[in-house]
């Protein structure tokens, strides 16, 4: 037995455990025989090397080395030929030899070979016995591993063929370059498959595991591989290929939530979809319902009853956010300041499946977004706003609105309200000048959207807040909305964080307060509810008001990431 260094100073490891394992053994072995083929197997040479290398691997692992240079077989040929011949000094001969010696020259090419991290398999050689007369049949050879190949298959209707139905783009099959949609399946590891139904095929390619012989007829076109651009997209709904029966292979799939960001692969396919998840570094993809067949299933699902049932619930059917309220001084008629002639708050939102988006950050000297809140009555929207406007009231503003009524004594043109006459309202309002309007008391009241870009040009974030039907009008390049939806928290906690609030009771035109009451509660939450259902896609993000402080911190730290970061907007918002 080879004499076994026991690496003192270091923790006992395989390599000393070897060592040690024959005469540890030797008491508990009876037979001669046995004990003699102890010794051997534990002093073979190469099983000590092996094992000396698994031990300087581990040691090496964690200071994580980088080669030098990724071709020293190369180098060591260059430097041999440049020497061969020159010089009669010892030195050179000895170097010369070693370079010269096949163990040298086969150490440094499995060197090259770790630093170029070439680890793939060499391919076996092709069968000998192709059948000449085929002489379009292809006979491809994939390596597989553990990952599946990325391909699915179908019987094609009149022919009964086997033919490859799709290539995930990213997986094994994609990155051989070798299978493409369209090509016929004649045989895999020999065995034909003309005759099997595709699960059976299934079946045995998942069983087969290293090399995998495939005979195929390639396909009438051979798509070039061209560079697809980079699509992104942010999904607006959830989904999970467990729960979709439509999908041609569950394992294929790839689930997401609303407001994910998809990578899109490939839309070659009308109904299906291939994509990943941004950023992220599995470079194979998986299957989603593309836009078409997403909005075409989602028109079929989609509950026509909650507009009706909605506008006779809410007792608030003036509908109107009175986004201008935080100008006031007088606060005492906002509860019913508006009566809509019409309500359209509860109209049915586009069928929301994806968004096309592309990575933005504003740059200095841009106009800030628009921020955009949306909420049920009550939550707390003004005191937000109002709480942003004290902390920044030279970064925060809210817009000034527009009264056909006329001006009080204490009130100051431009400062309370844009005072104008019921006739140039009704120009304006004709003219699509208002974002929101409505008439109280026989005069109207709106928001106009130049009182929005009067904030904007004056590099000023904007502060509105809106019912969530208007939302999709704001929805432009030019104010680009940040939206944020400010949700109650549960009854039992508006109970408890709302008991000493007053609210405005609305009965008349006096200052009277109520507190809330539980329906006021009830309500809130189910309008939240119901806004969520119908807008949620459209929600960049959502705050639960249940601690004021808490809410306020939250919304106070996305505005400064949407001033400063880098994200997602949609692509149409781009370009103006
Ligand atoms: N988290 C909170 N905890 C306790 N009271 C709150 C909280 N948020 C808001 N409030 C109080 O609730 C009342 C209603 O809030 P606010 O006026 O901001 O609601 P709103 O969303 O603007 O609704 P409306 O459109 O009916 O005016 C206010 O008295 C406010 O101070």
């Amino acid at each position: 037995m080879p004499a076994l260094a026991t690496g003192a100073g270091h923790e006992p490891g395989l390599y000393e455990l070897l060592a040690a394992l024959p005469s540890q053994l030797q008491p508990h072995v009876n037979c001669s025989e046995d004990n003699t083929f102890l010794q051997d197997m534990f002093g073979e040479r190469s099983l000590h090397s092996l094992v000396k290398i698994h031990e300087r691997l581990q040691h090496y692992e964690e200071s994580k080395p980088v080669p030098v240079l990724e071709g020293a077989a190369p180098l060591a040929r260059v430097v041999s030929d440049e020497l061969e011949g020159k010089s009669a000094s010892q030195d050179v001969k000895e170097l010369l030899k070693l370079l010269a010696n096949p163990h040298v020259k086969s150490l440094l090419s499995v060197h090259d070979a770790v630093a170029q991290k070439k680890y793939d398999p060499e391919l076996p050689p092709l069968p000998e016995d192709i059948d000449d007369d085929e002489d379009s049949v292809k006979i491809i050879r994939l390596v597989k591993n553990k990952e599946p190949l990325g391909a699915t298959i179908r019987r094609d209707e009149s022919t009964g063929a086997i033919i490859v139905a799709r290539i995930m783009k990213g997986g094994a099959a994609d990155r051989s370059g070798l299978i493409h949609v369209g090509d016929e399946l004649k045989e895999v590891n020999g065995i034909p498959v003309d005759d099997k139904k595709p699960e059976e095929i299934i079946r045995i390619l998942a069983q087969s595991q290293g090399a995998i012989t495939f005979k195929v007829v390639p396909g009438a076109k051979e798509e070039a591989s061209i560079k697809e651009p980079q699509m992104f997209v942010k999904a607006l709904f959830d989904y999970d290929p467990k729960d979709d029966s439509t999908i041609p292979c569950k394992e294929a799939g790839l689930a997401f939530k609303k407001g994910c960001i998809l990578q899109i692969m490939s839309q070659d396919d009308a109904t299906w979809w291939q994509a990943k998840h941004e950023g992220d570094t599995n470079p194979r993809a998986g299957l989603i319902p593309s836009k078409q067949f997403q909005e075409r299933r989602l028109a079929f699902q989609r509950p026509v009853t909650t507009v009706s049932s909605l506008r006779s619930s809410t007792r608030r059917s003036s509908g109107f956010r009175r986004s201008f309220r935080l100008s006031r001084r007088d606060r005492k008629t906002t509860k019913s300041m508006y009566e809509a002639k019409k309500s359209e708050i509860y109209d049915m939102a586009d069928v929301p499946t994806y968004e096309e988006v592309v990575p933005y950050r504003r740059q200095r000297g841009d106009k800030h977004r628009l921020v955009v809140l949306v909420g049920p009555t009550g939550v707390g929207l003004s005191e937000l706003k109002k709480k942003l406007l004290i902390s920044d009231p030279q970064h925060f503003s809210v817009t000034i609105p527009h009264t056909s009524r006329p001006k009080k004594n204490q009130e100051t043109d431009g400062v309370d309200y844009h005072f104008i006459s019921k006739q140039l309202f009704d120009t304006d309002i004709h003219n699509n000048k208002f974002i929101e309007y409505g008439e109280y008391k026989g005069n109207y009241y709106g928001t106009s959207l130049d009182s929005i870009r009067s904030i904007l040009s004056k590099k000023k974030v904007c502060l509105l807040d809106v019912q969530p039907h208007l939302i999709k009008h704001l929805r432009t390049a030019e104010f680009k909305p940040f939206v944020v939806f400010v949700k109650p928290p549960t009854v039992d906690r508006l109970r408890e964080t709302r008991k000493k609030t007053q609210i405005i009771s609305g009965k008349d035109d006096k200052d009277s307060t109520k507190p809330f009451t539980e329906e006021d509660f009830q309500e809130m939450v189910n309008m939240a509810q119901t806004m969520e259902t119908q807008y949620s896609h459209l929600f960049e993000m959502v705050i639960v008001n249940d601690d004021l402080d808490v809410a306020f911190s939250e919304l106070q730290l996305a505005l400064k990431k949407v001033e400063t970061e880098t994200h997602w907007i949609p692509v149409s918002w781009t370009h103006s």
